[in-house]
């Protein structure tokens, strides 16, 4: 298992604030995750934990500094993990000036083409590297898992749920991009990342999943600013709805009037994210094994 090195640590709401790395083999470098422990895992506990997918441009870090999550967490005794977006440093493939493709933009998928395949395997990181790291180190019940996600990291969430739903017990997003295959992020993506083959969406694209038979029995909880610079041209919410629909797949899909895109609209409906997770992942069985402890630098 590698080992994790804590850059930062901060005392919060009760429980720890750290940002972490580990050297990570899926991405072929230095990953970095930030992570909110509840003061009970402090005290020896297995808590449920959700993991945490940002948008484009964002870090491992914005999650936890903009959201406004950290005290809703702790209310409910859970812990947050918050991944970055992309592999980043050096040998990281980059095009100068572009803040929707590399790093900032991995998009949660395994890229095949080259140059990015070799280190873009965001897919793999969150699916399975980033939760068994992470859980061997801390006191983190990976019986008890949520998903969330912002826009690109709504996306992922969405299909992390989908595909895995062994591995998630309540899932919830914000403005995701819920048909990438259709809309210019996606086609960028599909261009770069898969070489043009715009089938490799079929792993990752939600509305895809849904329509060839995919589903969450833990239903998901989206909420979507009407205000939002990108929900016409990029998110597609009612694609979702309309794929739910016909596949029977549990959805509630709230709409806001007047509400942007940013962590301004996340942090206004983040405390009812939480308690989703909570109502979940509080009812699902505990699994009461110890992980070792990451000692506090
Ligand atoms: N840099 C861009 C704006 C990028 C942006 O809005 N990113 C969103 C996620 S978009 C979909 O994944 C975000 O969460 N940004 C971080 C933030 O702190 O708001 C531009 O300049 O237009």
């Amino acid at each position: 298992m590698p080992a994790i090195t804590t850059k930062e640590y901060h005392k919060c709401c009760g429980g720890e604030v750290r940002r972490a790395t580990f050297t990570s083999q899926t991405l072929g470098g230095e990953a970095a995750f930030s992570l909110f422990l509840p003061k009970q895992a402090l005290a020896g506990r297995n808590v449920p934990v959700i993991y945490v997918l940002a948008g484009l441009t964002c870090t491992e870090e914005t999650f936890l500094i903009k959201a406004n999550a950290v005290r809703h967490a702790a209310q409910h005794g859970l812990a947050l993990v918050c991944s970055d977006t992309s592999p980043r440093g050096a040998g990281v493939p980059t095009i100068t000036d572009e803040w929707d493709i590399g790093p900032g933009a991995g998009y949660y998928v395994n890229a095949t083409a080259a140059p990015w395949q070799a280190r873009y395997r965001m897919w793999d990181f969150v699916r399975s590297e980033l939760p068994t790291t992470v859980e061997n180190a801390f006191p983190l019940d990976g019986a008890r898992r949520g998903v969330m996600g912002h826009s690109m990291g709504g996306m992922g969430a969405l299909a992390l749920a989908l595909r895995e739903p062994g591995l998630y017990q309540s899932a919830s997003m914000f403005a995701p991009i819920c048909n990438p295959s259709a809309v210019p992020w996606g086609e960028k993506a599909t261009q770069l990342y898969f070489g043009g083959d715009s089938h490799l969406w079929d792993a990752y694209d939600p509305c895809r999943l849904l329509a060839s038979g995919h589903e969450f029995p833990g239903g998901f909880l989206v909420d979507q600013g009407l205000d939002d610079p990108f929900l016409k041209s990029q998110l597609h919410p009612d694609a979702l709805e309309n794929a739910a629909r016909k596949a029977g797949q549990a959805l509630k899909l709230r709409r806001h009037e007047g509400y942007d895109h940013s962590y301004w609209f996340v942090q206004s409906f983040i405390a009812e994210h939480i308690r989703h997770h909570a109502e979940q992942l509080n009812h699902t069985q505990v699994n009461h094994t110890q992980a070792p402890r990451e000692t506090t630098p």
